[in-house]
């Protein structure tokens, strides 16, 4: 569903993504994980188009990406930092959002976050009046309201209350049983364990390790995914599955 072949990016000589070959299928759902400055949300970008890499390419679908944007219907993004015009209202954007996306019918938005993340009770007030957990939960509800197939989420769960932080863990299961492609990027690794079936762990722009949970369970003999994850830095390099 979304392959990268020999995907590297270049920031100013500082090689951050150094030839990667992924592949990620749909009914996968995938941790990103990986120390400060792997390369994790450069990695996210390339593949949502808001970076461009310095060679390699990316596929969706067997297409590539940099055929044309059609590919990013397909996409749901949450970002890290969600940038939201601040004046604007909450009702306002849905709206704005609903008419850049002319494709999907009125019938065919995915509400079920906006109405268990209580959207409606925070219609009227401006974008930037909200908390930063009120801000998240309007990221949240707009990254899956159109459907899309494949999910990305940046740090998803920071800042949000454990109420909402259950409601988004139990959506993002949901997805998974729908065949959907969900990639987390996250350093909180307990919520990753409940949400996710696949790991992938970048360490200075490579693949250091790329499989499922269970492959990772057998390869360091932890049953958390924390202690995998301490087993795998501490061990020598594991030899990614896809390089
Ligand atoms: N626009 C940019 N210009 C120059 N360097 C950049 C830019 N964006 C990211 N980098 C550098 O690329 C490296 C990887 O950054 P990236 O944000 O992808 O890491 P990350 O794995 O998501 O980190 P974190 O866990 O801290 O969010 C870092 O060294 C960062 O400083």
């Amino acid at each position: 569903m979304i392959e990268t072949f020999q995907l590297s990016k270049v920031y100013s000589r500082q090689e951050v993504l150094s030839g990667l070959n992924l592949r990620c299928e749909a009914g996968q759902s995938i941790a990103l994980i990986g120390p400060n400055g792997a390369g994790k949300t450069t990695l996210s970008k390339i593949i949502l188009g808001q970076v461009i890499a310095s060679s390699g390419r990316v596929e969706v679908n067997g297409i590539d990406i940099n055929r044309g944007p059609d590919y990013r219907r397909e996409l749901g993004y949450m970002p890290q930092v969600s940038r939201f015009p601040v004046r604007m209202k909450t009702h306002q954007l849905f709206k704005l959002m609903r008419r850049l996306r002319p494709d999907v019918g009125e019938g065919e938005y995915d509400t079920e976050l906006y109405e268990e993340l209580e959207i409606d009770g925070m219609k009227n007030k401006a974008l930037g009046a909200l908390s930063g957990g009120m801000r998240q939960r309007v990221s949240a509800a707009l990254a899956f309201y159109f459907n899309p197939r494949v999910l990305i989420l940046d740090e998803p769960t920071a800042g949000l209350d454990p109420l909402a932080n259950e409601v988004l863990k139990a959506k993002i299961r949901k997805c998974v049983r729908e065949q959907r492609l969900v990639i987390t990027t996250s350093h909180i690794l307990n919520d990753l364990e409940e949400i996710c079936n696949h790991v992938i762990y970048l360490l200075e722009g490579k693949v250091h390790f790329a499989g499922s949970i269970d492959e990772l369970q057998e390869r360091t003999g932890e049953t958390r995914l924390n202690r995998m994850v301490v087993s795998l830095i501490k061990n020598k390099p594991a030899r990614a599955q896809y390089q």
